[in-house]
């Protein structure tokens, strides 16, 4: 199956980018590298690309797509939770004017049954971006106690049937253990009462979801590659984050908010009493969203929500 992914608010990604044609970029989410790919036609033939991915397809295929631009590019497999280390042995650390992250899956990882991330296509379950990771979706619906389960379908998923669900799994697999999307899909099914089914598009879309957060530490990572994102900024780097979920939005927009915090003692005091320098400016008040225009050729771009900062 070929690579498809339509980049997302990619105009303005690259707006907040503020490219400049000799800089330095990372894409921490490199994917189909439509947004690398088009950072690349910016800078004209100048300037570098560091991209990186968990998942090793999606390097392969964003190496393909790349490959007029082999010079200025270098594709590495790895979490973006790593930048700061993996920007260190390449020896850029405070030198990278940009960054961009685009959390979430691609399509592309949508729409093969055998990665086990869509409610859509019967296959194993397993949601694992990077697929030499240890923790499958399985596992979790395996070993994980009813009470976790709940949290997690709750926390990540806003599932409000998320009790009923777990109850189910736990009883469910004392029979047999889950092996497959669609038995996963049949049990949410039944868990949900008839007349909620329709709720909220598939039954199954929120515990996917939950379980895909779950398996892939996403918040984790996001909060790791924040920090290291900070860390590797050149004064006056610009990082760019799109996120597709509320709880990923909110932490964007608190690491922001922290890292624009200043010192707020009144002047002359002896000693200043919190000694807090802003490290951020905040290019957004508001996340950006996708245009009507955007939302008529794109669906996915309906929950995408982009925040800018620039380090100071
Ligand atoms: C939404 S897609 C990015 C699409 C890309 N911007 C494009 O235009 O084609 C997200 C990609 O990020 C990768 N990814 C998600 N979380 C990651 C993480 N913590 N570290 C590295 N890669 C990650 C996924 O494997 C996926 O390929």
């Amino acid at each position: 199956m070929t690579f498809q992914h339509v980049p997302v608010l990619l105009q303005e990604a690259l707006d907040f980018l503020h490219l400049q044609e000799e800089g330095i970029y990372v894409d921490g989410t490199v994917g189909g590298a439509g947004h690398s790919k088009a950072i690349l036609q910016a800078l004209q033939g100048r300037g570098r690309l560091i991209g990186l991915d968990q998942d090793e397809e999606a390097l392969e295929a964003a190496r393909a797509r790349l490959s007029e631009f082999a010079s200025q590019v270098r594709l590495i497999s790895s979490n973006f939770r790593h930048l700061r280390k993996v920007i260190e042995e390449l020896g850029l650390q405070g030198s990278i004017n940009g960054i961009l992250l685009d959390i979430g899956v691609s399509s592309y990882q949508l729409d093969v049954a055998e990665r086990g991330f869509s409610y859509r296509f019967d296959g194993p379950l397993d949601m694992r971006m990077n697929r030499e990771a240890a923790l499958t979706a399985a596992m979790i619906l395996n070993d994980y106690e009813e009470e976790e389960l709940t949290r997690v379908f709750w926390k990540y998923g806003e599932e409000r049937w998320s009790k009923r669900i777990a109850k189910k799994i736990v009883d469910r697999r004392k029979d047999k253990p889950f092996e497959t999307t669609d038995e996963l899909v049949e049990i949410v099914r039944q868990a949900i009462p008839a007349a909620a089914r329709q709720e909220g598009g598939h039954p199954a879309k929120r515990v996917f979801q939950a379980l895909r957060i779950e398996v892939n530490d996403e918040l984790g990572a996001l909060q790791e590659g924040l920090q290291g994102a900070l860390d590797v900024l050149a004064p006056g780097g610009r990082l760019v984050v799109i996120t597709f979920h509320s709880l990923e939005d909110r932490m964007v927009k608190q690491f922001f908010a922290e890292q624009a915090q200043r010192c707020t003692c009144p002047p002359g005091l002896p000693i200043c009493a919190c000694d807090r320098k802003a490290l951020l400016k905040v290019l957004t008040k508001k996340p950006v969203e996708a245009s009507e225009e955007e939302l008529a050729q794109n669906k996915r771009a309906q929950s995408a929500k982009l925040r800018a900062a620039q380090k100071l």
